[in-house]
């Protein structure tokens, strides 16, 4: 290892489910505190790769068994790692940062199926090639082991938040409970009450189905700042539509593929109606996360893309006008979006050391749990992290 003692320096690499492009970000960590948040990057896909990508999700549809890779998956996979490898490489130079400083490499790879009632989640990515190509240690598929117990398999940036929390200072130190929510292509929140419980789950549809929306009625990937949605205005029976999903009130907290929820038919809105009944229902669905916990937030941390959509911002201000405050991760002197970056980092550091990465109360796992593989960078071998939970 790089850095003696126990605090490491890890880098953490997430692709996540809007297929928009590789957030890195670097931390340094026990695996416990969060000694400092470092430089981060991010480094887009190409509209082409983007495109292979979502056929790419179509293919794996068809899979069955997490190694099975069909239609044009293994080559995506292929691409997928060395764009990751390029990005690290990049980062490094860009920051003089020898590959000896970093510890472990942290990898999420790309969620191409999730579905937890048959215990299968797959994540492209090639850990043991990235960690030939970097020379950096990499923990990868840290959700796979999660499922094996019961678990839900996602989501697991929560532990993290949790760290966040505790290192939050001022006036937001004392707002509890506070709940953290990740605006991404999926939205999930995570509680963290004032005796430290915590609870986290997919709270509903992010921004997957806007950009959907937006690029097929405008070609453009995303409503930037919600601009389109704030021309438009609220259906209430596409809005009702969504949110009367059995997926609002079944007791059992369920983890979201991305194609849970689909966009409108073409029929059923224009362009800005549109956007603005899916910014309404991304901020509708937070809300009524809250019959799901124990006790309404004080304070609402706004973390992912979404928090750039100023109508679902205000939207969830004016739905939880009475019990909390709403704000982006910024105001805390956090960064909203290379949070799940740094969270990957500060679970590979906790994998190394075998500490729980989920719990009970974040993924329904029957007994808190460690997870992940480790590809060492010297050697071919992959071993699976023992854990001692
Ligand atoms: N300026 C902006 N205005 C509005 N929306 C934005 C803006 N910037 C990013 N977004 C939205 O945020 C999305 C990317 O968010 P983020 O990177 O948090 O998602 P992700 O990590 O891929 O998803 P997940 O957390 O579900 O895995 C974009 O696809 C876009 O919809
Ligand atoms: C299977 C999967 O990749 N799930 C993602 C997705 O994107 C948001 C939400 O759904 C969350 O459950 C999870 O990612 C975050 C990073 C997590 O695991 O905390």
């Amino acid at each position: 290892m790089a850095n003696e003692g126990s605090v490491k320096r890890a880098i953490g690499l997430m692709s996540g489910t809007s297929m928009d492009g590789i957030d890195l970000a670097l931390l340094d960590t026990d695996g416990d505190a969060v000694v400092l948040r470092g430089a981060s990057s991010f480094t887009p896909f190409d509209p082409k790769f983007r495109k292979r990508l979502e056929v790419g999700l179509e293919a794996a549809k068809a899979i069955e068994e997490r190694d099975q890779r069909p239609g044009d998956l293994v080559a995506i996979e292929t691409e997928l790692t060395d764009l990751h490898a390029r990005a690290v490489q990049a980062f490094l130079t860009r920051e003089g940062l020898p590959a000896g400083d970093i510890d472990v490499i942290g990898f999420h790879g790309q969620t191409v199926l999730h579905r937890p009632r048959q215990a299968l989640t797959v994540q492209l990515g090639d850990g043991a090639v990235l960690a030939a190509e970097t020379g950096i240690d990499v923990v990868y598929d840290l959700r796979a082991r999660d499922m094996e117990l019961g678990g839900q398999g996602a989501p697991l940036v929560p532990a993290y938040h949790r760290a966040l929390a505790a290192g939050l200072s001022g006036d937001w130190a004392g707002k509890m409970p506070v709940a953290f929510v990740n605006i991404g292509g999926i939205s999930n929140i995570t509680y963290i009450g004032a005796d430290g419980t915590l609870l986290a789950f997919d709270s509903g549809p992010g921004n997957a189905l806007i950009d959907q929306w937006v690029t097929r009625h405008a070609g453009i990937p995303y409503d930037s700042g919600g601009a389109i949605a704030s021309e438009g205005r609220v259906l209430s029976g596409l809005a009702n539509r969504y949110l009367s999903s059995p997926f609002f009130t079944a007791r059992e907290r369920i983890s979201l593929d991305r194609n849970d929820f689909l966009p409108p038919e073409d029929h059923e809105a224009g362009l800005e109606d549109g956007a603005r009944t899916l910014a309404f229902v991304t901020a509708a669905a937070i809300e009524k996360a809250q019959a799901h916990l124990p006790e309404k937030p004080k304070l609402w941390i706004l973390t992912g893309g979404g928090r750039h959509n100023r109508m679902i911002v205000e939207d969830l201000t004016v739905a939880t006008r009475h019990s909390g405050e709403v704000i982006i991760a910024e105001e805390a002197g956090l960064n909203g979006d290379s949070m799940e970056a740094e969270a990957w980092a500060w679970l590979a550091v906790r994998s190394l050391a075998g500490l729980p990465i989920t719990y009970p109360g974040t993924t329904g796992v029957t007994e808190p749990a460690t997870g992940g593989v480790l590809a060492c960078s010297k050697g071919t071998q992959t071993q699976a992290v023992k854990p001692e939970n």
